[in-house]
């Protein structure tokens, strides 16, 4: 029997900022975002769009697109690092949009059996939820199980995170009828405690406020969604752990080479240009070659033999990155489906191919993997449309997106949207106090 993704959606968000416009007016030169970390547009989410609507939209669209029974969904499990509540999971919120929006077709309450939870690990979280996921049919294999990323990726103005912001969702259909792709059971695991990059409980006083409400109290503790972080401290943990999990990966599958049989390399990209450059490291110690000074290592990143390995392996993995930013949980699953969209539409056969999956979270853990192309890919990946779809979003100016990131705009940029938004927070029933409210617009 074999177990792994039946099929595969997404939501990006509606709106999108120009990094040349970016670089242009941080000081940037924009040829090293453009050329150096392969960035030119940054998916940024309206006033209406959160990590819940974001999840929702993906969840959707999967049921619809596959004729999918909601009531035949056993678990909805949901990775995410921007959650919008501490304690209510963001799987809750979107799961409850969907039932409203399906009510007419399946009854109330569609989800009412269906076990749901958020799954946190940085930007591994919703790695953490397939592998769980796949556990789960594995032993229940009758049973399907949906797997959701999603994420907001939202860093300080003017910080060197900021072009690399980005957001989004990608659900998956986890059953015993991988009609995308077949997961294999081994596991390279890497985890050790550092603070790369993190989200901690940060205390403010009313005077650090501007606009504190009269009523505010003096002193708060709350976490923010912009995280503290050491860019290239942040890029060795990454690298250390891919090559500790890989090298366990090698372990528990017996394999000597195993990325030499891989046709794409999928990693977590935290910008499009980052597999390609950490894989150096692997990549020398793999084929006998020297790495042990920046003066070598730049030797292999530009020579003929690691140029020719990204343009076979890395470089349509990458496509759909550099059109969104980071989408922290989604990162890893969207490098997934923009290589099979490249190739979908390229008409190249992948049948019986396999795929390496390399994924890291911050704070740090990586997972290396594998799976298996399936003969029916193609009936999953026509529904796509990937890179037409990332043409429909709206165009933002860089004003707009500044007010948009310090929450100052009191409507959405594109008032007449159609799908999830944000409608109300309670802000005077006491015990009801920051409940938020969603609705669905045809
Ligand atoms: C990612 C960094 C560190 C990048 O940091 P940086 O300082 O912006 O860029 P850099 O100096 O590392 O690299 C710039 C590249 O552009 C090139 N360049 C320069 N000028 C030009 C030019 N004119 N024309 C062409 N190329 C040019 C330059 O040569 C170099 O390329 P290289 O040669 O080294 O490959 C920064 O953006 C950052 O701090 N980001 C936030 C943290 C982050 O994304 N870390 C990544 C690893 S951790 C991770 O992935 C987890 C995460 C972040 O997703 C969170 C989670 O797990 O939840």
């Amino acid at each position: 029997m074999s177990f792994g993704i039946e099929a595969a959606s997404y939501y990006v968000p509606s709106l999108y900022l120009e990094i040349k416009d970016l670089a242009e007016k941080r000081g940037i030169e924009p040829a090293k975002l453009e050329k150096g970390l392969g960035l030119h547009k940054m998916g940024f989410p309206d006033l209406h769009e959160d990590a819940a609507t974001f999840a929702a939209e993906a969840l959707l669209k999967l049921i619809r697109d596959y004729e999918i029974n909601p009531k035949d969904i056993s678990r909805i499990y949901l990775g995410t690092e921007s959650a919008i509540d501490a304690a209510k999971p963001t799987a809750s919120y979107a799961m409850q949009m969907v039932e409203k929006v399906l009510e007419p077709e399946f009854g109330k309450r569609c989800f009412k059996n269906c076990d749901i939870v958020d799954l946190t690990f940085a930007c591994i979280g919703a790695v953490d939820a397939l592998h769980n996921s796949l556990d789960f049919v594995r032993v229940n294999p009758d049973k399907k199980a949906i797997v959701i990323a999603s994420d907001y990726a939202k860093y300080e103005l003017a910080s060197s995170g900021e072009y690399t912001q980005g957001g989004g969702a990608v659900s998956l259909l986890i059953s015993a009828k991988p009609d995308l792709i077949e997961i294999e059971n081994h596991w390279g695991v890497a985890t050790e405690s550092v603070f790369d990059f993190f989200k901690p409980r940060r205390h403010f006083k009313k005077e650090d406020l501007t606009n504190a409400p009269e009523n505010f109290p003096d002193k708060i503790e709350i976490f923010t969604d912009e995280p503290v972080f050491d860019g290239q401290y942040s890029n060795q943990c990454y690298q250390d752990r891919i090559r500790e999990a890989y090298e366990h990966y090698k372990e528990v599958s017996g394999q000597e080479k195993p990325y030499q049989n891989w046709k794409y390399l999928i990693f977590h990209l935290p910008y499009a240009f980052h597999g390609k450059r950490v894989f150096t490291e692997i990549y020398s110690l793999e084929n006998g070659l020297s790495y042990s000074n920046p003066q070598e290592q730049k030797a292999v990143a530009k020579s003929e033999d690691y140029l020719k390995f990204i343009s076979d392996k890395i470089e349509k993995t990458q496509r759909a990155s550099s059109e969104i930013g980071n989408m922290y949980t989604a990162s890893i699953f969207m490098a997934l489906l923009s290589g099979l969209q490249t190739s979908f539409s390229e008409k190249e056969e992948l049948a019986g191919q396999e795929i390496g999956f390399l994924g890291y979270g911050s704070g740090s853990k990586s997972k290396v993997f594998a799976g298996k192309v399936s003969e029916n890919w193609k009936t999953v990946v026509e529904k796509w449309n990937l890179f037409e779809n990332l043409n429909e979003r709206l165009a933002i100016d860089f004003d707009t997106y500044e007010k948009l990131h310090r929450k100052q705009l009191e409507h959405s940029v594109n008032p007449g949207y159609t799908g999830f938004g944000l409608e109300s927070v309670e802000h005077e029933n006491p015990v009801l106090l920051g409940a938020r409210y969603y609705g669905f617009k045809e």
